[in-house]
C-alpha cells in the first residue's frame, strides 16, 4: 500500500511542476468553444421575439460551454499520440505531459457532469440530452472512430459542432423547430471549407500522423475543388433563412457580402493559389461564421424594434 502510494506520488510529481491552470484552459479549446457559444446564443435569441430569460441564458451558456469544453478535453486525451506527430499540435498539454491523461479525464468528467446538471436543473432535459449527443458525436464518434476511418470524417463529424444553435433554441422553447435546423445546416455546410482549407496547409502533418484527411487521400487539388463547391453550397444554404421568411434584408445583404468574400478566397485557393492563401481562407472562415451570426442577431432585433 505504502509502496503504491509512493509510486503514485512520484508519478504526480513528474507531472505537477510545470502544470498551471493555463494548461487545463488550453485543453478546453477556448476559442472554438467561444464561437460555438456565440452560435448557441444566437439560437436562443432567434427562438423568441422577447428577451431571453436570464436564468436560461446564463445556465444555458454555462452548461453548453462546460459540455463542449469536456468534449474538447477528451479529444486531447484520445488524440495525444497523433498530436505528438504533428507540428501544429506537438506542444499540447497532454503531449508535453503537463497534464496526465488520467487528470485530464477527471477534468473532462467534472465539466461534463457539471454541464449536464446545470442544463437539466435550470434549463430543460431536452437541451441537456441534445448537448450530451454533441459531446458523444465529437469526442467519441468523430475523434475515436471517424477521424481515423474516412476522409468524410469532418463532414459527418461536423454535425456535432453544428448543433449549438439548436441547443440554444431548445433551451428557450423546449422544442425542435425547422428554423433552428436551418441554423444547424449553415454551420454544417460551413465546416468542410473551414477545415479543409487548414488541412491543405497542414497536409504533411496529417500524412505523417497517417490520418486520412481529404488532401491526404484524394490530393490537394481535389480538396481545393471540394472547398470551392462547398462554399457555393454554403452561399445557397445561407439564402434559405431569408427565403422562408425567418430573416429580413439586413441578413440578406450581410450574408451575401460574407459569402462573396468566402467565395473569393475559395476561388483564389483553386485558381490563383499563393503560399498564404489556404491559411487566409481558413482565417476568413472563422470571421465569416462569427460575423454571420452577429448579423443574424442584428437582423432579429431590428425586426422586433420596428
Ligand atoms: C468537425 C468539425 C471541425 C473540425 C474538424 C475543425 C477543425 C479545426 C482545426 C484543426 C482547427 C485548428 C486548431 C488549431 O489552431 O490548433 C480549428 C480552429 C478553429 N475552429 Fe474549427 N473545426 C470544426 C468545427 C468548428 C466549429 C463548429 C466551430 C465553431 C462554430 C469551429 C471554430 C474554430 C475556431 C474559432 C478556430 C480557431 C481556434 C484558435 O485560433 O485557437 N470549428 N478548427
Ligand atoms: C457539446 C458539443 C457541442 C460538442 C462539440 C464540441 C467541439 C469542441 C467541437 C469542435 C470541433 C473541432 C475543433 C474539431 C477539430 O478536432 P480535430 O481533432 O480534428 O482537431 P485538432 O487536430 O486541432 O485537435
Amino acid at each position: 500500500m505504502g509502496k503504491s502510494l509512493a509510486v503514485e506520488s512520484n508519478k504526480s510529481a513528474s507531472y505537477r511542476p510545470q502544470t498551471t491552470w493555463r494548461d487545463y484552459y488550453e485543453l478546453t479549446k477556448p476559442k472554438v468553444v467561444l464561437l460555438l457559444l456565440l452560435t448557441a446564443l444566437v439560437g436562443m435569441c432567434l427562438a423568441t421575439p422577447d428577451w431571453v430569460d436570464l436564468q436560461v441564458l446564463l445556465a444555458g451558456m454555462i452548461g453548453i460551454g462546460c459540455l463542449s469544453s469536456a468534449a474538447a478535453v477528451i479529444n486531447h486525451v484520445v488524440d495525444h499520440r497523433i498530436d505528438a506527430k504533428m507540428a501544429r499540435t506537438f506542444n499540447r498539454p497532454v503531449v508535453k505531459k503537463k497534464v496526465s491523461p488520467s487528470r485530464a479525464i477527471v477534468f473532462a468528467a467534472t465539466l461534463a457532469v457539471l454541464g449536464f446538471l446545470i442544463l437539466a436543473l435550470w434549463v430543460n432535459t431536452l437541451t441537456a440530452w441534445l448537448t450530451v449527443s454533441g459531446l458523444v458525436g465529437y469526442a467519441f464518434i468523430y475523434t475515436m472512430y471517424l477521424k481515423r476511418a474516412t476522409p468524410q470524417n469532418i463532414v459527418i463529424g461536423g454535425l456535432a459542432g453544428a448543433i449549438p444553435p439548436l441547443l440554444g433554441w431548445t433551451a428557450v422553447t423546449n422544442q425542435l423547430h425547422p428554423h433552428a435546423l436551418l441554423l444547424v445546416l449553415i454551420v454544417f455546410t460551413w465546416t468542410p471549407p473551414h477545415f479543409w482549407a487548414l488541412a491543405i496547409h497542414r497536409v504533411k502533418d496529417y500524412e505523417r500522423a497517417e490520418i486520412p484527411m481529404l488532401p491526404v487521400t484524394h490530393g490537394v487539388e481535389f480538396t481545393k475543388t471540394s472547398v470551392l463547391l462547398y462554399t457555393v453550397l454554403l452561399g445557397i444554404v445561407c439564402l434559405l433563412p431569408y427565403l422562408v421568411g425567418m430573416t429580413g434584408l439586413i441578413y440578406l445583404v450581410g450574408s451575401t457580402l460574407l459569402n462573396a468574400g468566402f467565395l473569393y478566397y475559395a476561388w483564389k485557393l483553386k485558381f490563383a493559389c499563393e503560399d498564404s492563401t489556404a491559411m487566409k481562407t481558413f482565417g476568413f472562415s472563422i470571421v465569416h461564421l462569427m460575423v454571420l451570426f452577429v448579423v443574424l442577431l442584428i437582423d432579429h432585433y431590428f425586426k422586433y424594434s420596428l
